[in-house]
């Protein structure tokens, strides 16, 4: 079994994470439980920030807080010097109430609407990633009644097709996200938003994809934004200030997976970059990159407790979770692979293989097929690793499940960042027949 960060087997047999025993987590704080290492986030910030400093390359490495947004996180994302990559009012507003420097806040989002742009230019974040040409003119529009002025990154889709599942790939023509680079529209837009006086075009954004594993994609999307650049260099002395090469970067979820140490990933990608530069003898670009997978995916684990079972003869057994597709749609949604153990028995030999099971009222919810585990009984502990991207930040309330607790844990301390939610908080919303409102 692969242990990532702090997780390790403790003297009872229990796994412990950030120097604290798992089974008394769940004892405090309840299943189904997120629990993040903190310790590993913070390695993982540092390898990246680092990288850059080492090459000596102007940089920003802005979180993608749609991996996992809430205010701790985004707060730790601060005390790491990182920047953030937001999506929609709700991420911008979780920032906000962060209180986190709003000269580092890039808002994405290929359908960004007027109250989204207007709260993004009140707040005055660092930079609006423009997605499409409706979202240009209305941005122009906004900051002209509003008498402000923006910074601004065009998304531009390089045309790369990454090894990747498919609803996770971004880059390629035929995509929701972005001007295309290939047919003239990127290059329309870098000539309207010139025109506009009150947006300032720094540079680029291109994000090929989420969960890869080589740096080809990268290095081939680069070597096109290069080409465009320098065609509009010479046509209209256009030069960018900024690339933003995106994020995508992969983590080892099982041992299928053979990712990159994220400095590799960077380096490589810079040295071509510089390469790039210089054979079109351009400046060097401010490089930012938006990493969310590769910040927090290992750094997470779910507790779950264990309860039925269910044996299909001579064909397979069900052990089901008191989680499931509500706290994990990944497996579902890209047929994930995760990793798992018993907490509570983490050094005992597997004698029997099992498919982990969600408890919602859907066959596909299922979270680990063919898992090889000691013979587990109710009431046992199962911690599947690598939950941390993309798992609370996904999670839903299918079939009402409340959505878990999330605790982050460094050095032996348990901080709890997300109450659990109540059959209370379930019903806040809605609005019974019997009672009188005025719409
Ligand atoms: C524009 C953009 N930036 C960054 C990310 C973060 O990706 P990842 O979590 O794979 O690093 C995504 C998600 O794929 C994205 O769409
Ligand atoms: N939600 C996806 C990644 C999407 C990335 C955002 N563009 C996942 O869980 O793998």
């Amino acid at each position: 079994m692969y242990f990532h960060g702090t997780s390790k087997v403790n003297a009872k047999g229990h796994l412990e994470i950030g120097g604290i025993d798992t089974v008394e987590l769940a004892k405090k704080f309840g299943t189904p439980l997120y629990v993040y290492d903190v310790a590993l986030i913070r390695e993982r910030a540092k390898g990246f920030k680092l990288t850059f400093e080492n090459l000596k390359v102007p940089a920003q490495v802005a979180y993608a807080s749609k991996a996992f947004s809430t205010i701790a996180m985004v707060q730790l994302a601060e005390e790491e010097g990182l920047s953030l990559d937001v999506v929609s009012g709700g991420e911008l507003y979780t920032a906000l109430a962060a209180d986190f420097p709003r000269e580092r806040i890039h808002f994405h989002g290929n359908n960004k609407s007027r109250e989204e742009l207007e709260m993004a230019l009140k707040h005055e974040i660092g930079c609006i990633v423009v997605d499409n040409f409706y979202e240009l003119e209305l941005l122009n529009s906004i900051c002209e009644e509003m008498k402000m002025s923006t910074k601004i990154l065009l998304r531009v889709t390089p045309g790369i097709e990454a090894h990747t599942h498919d609803y996770i790939l971004t880059g390629q023509a035929d995509s929701k996200f972005g001007f295309d680079l290939q047919n003239g529209q990127a290059e329309d837009a870098l000539k309207k938003a010139l025109t506009f006086e009150k947006i300032d075009v720094l540079g680029l954004h291109c994000h090929i994809g989420s969960q890869i594993f080589e740096t080809t994609g990268f290095i081939l999307a680069a070597k096109k934004l290069f080409e465009k650049l320098h065609e509009w260099k010479e046509a209209f002395s256009y030069e960018s200030k900024v690339l933003n090469l995106g994020g995508g970067f992969g983590i080892r979820y099982t041992a299928e997976d053979e990712p990159l140490p994220a400095a590799q990933y960077v380096a490589e990608i810079i040295e071509e970059v510089k390469r790039l530069a210089e054979h079109y003898s351009m400046a060097m670009p401010e490089i930012w990159i938006e990493p969310g997978r590769s910040l927090v995916g290992d750094a997470g684990t779910t507790l779950y407790k264990i309860g039925s079972r269910k044996e299909v003869p001579d064909v397979r057994q069900y052990v089901a979770v008191d989680g499931g597709m509500s706290d994990n749609i990944r497996p579902a949604l890209y047929q994930a692979k995760y990793e798992a153990v018993l907490a509570n028995r983490a050094l005992e030999k597997a004698d029997e293989t099992v498919s982990i099971a969600g408890k919602c009222c859907e066959s596909g919810d299922m979270l680990i097929w063919d898992l090889p585990l000691p013979k587990s009984d109710s009431d046992d502990l199962l911690a599947v690793f690598c939950t941390g991207a993309y798992g609370y930040a996904m999670a839903n309330n299918y079939n009402r499940l409340p959505r878990p607790a999330v605790v982050f844990v460094e050095n032996g301390e348990a901080k709890l960042v997300v109450r659990r939610e109540t059959y209370e908080d379930l019903i806040r919303m809605d609005i019974s027949l019997k009672q009188k409102i005025n719409n």
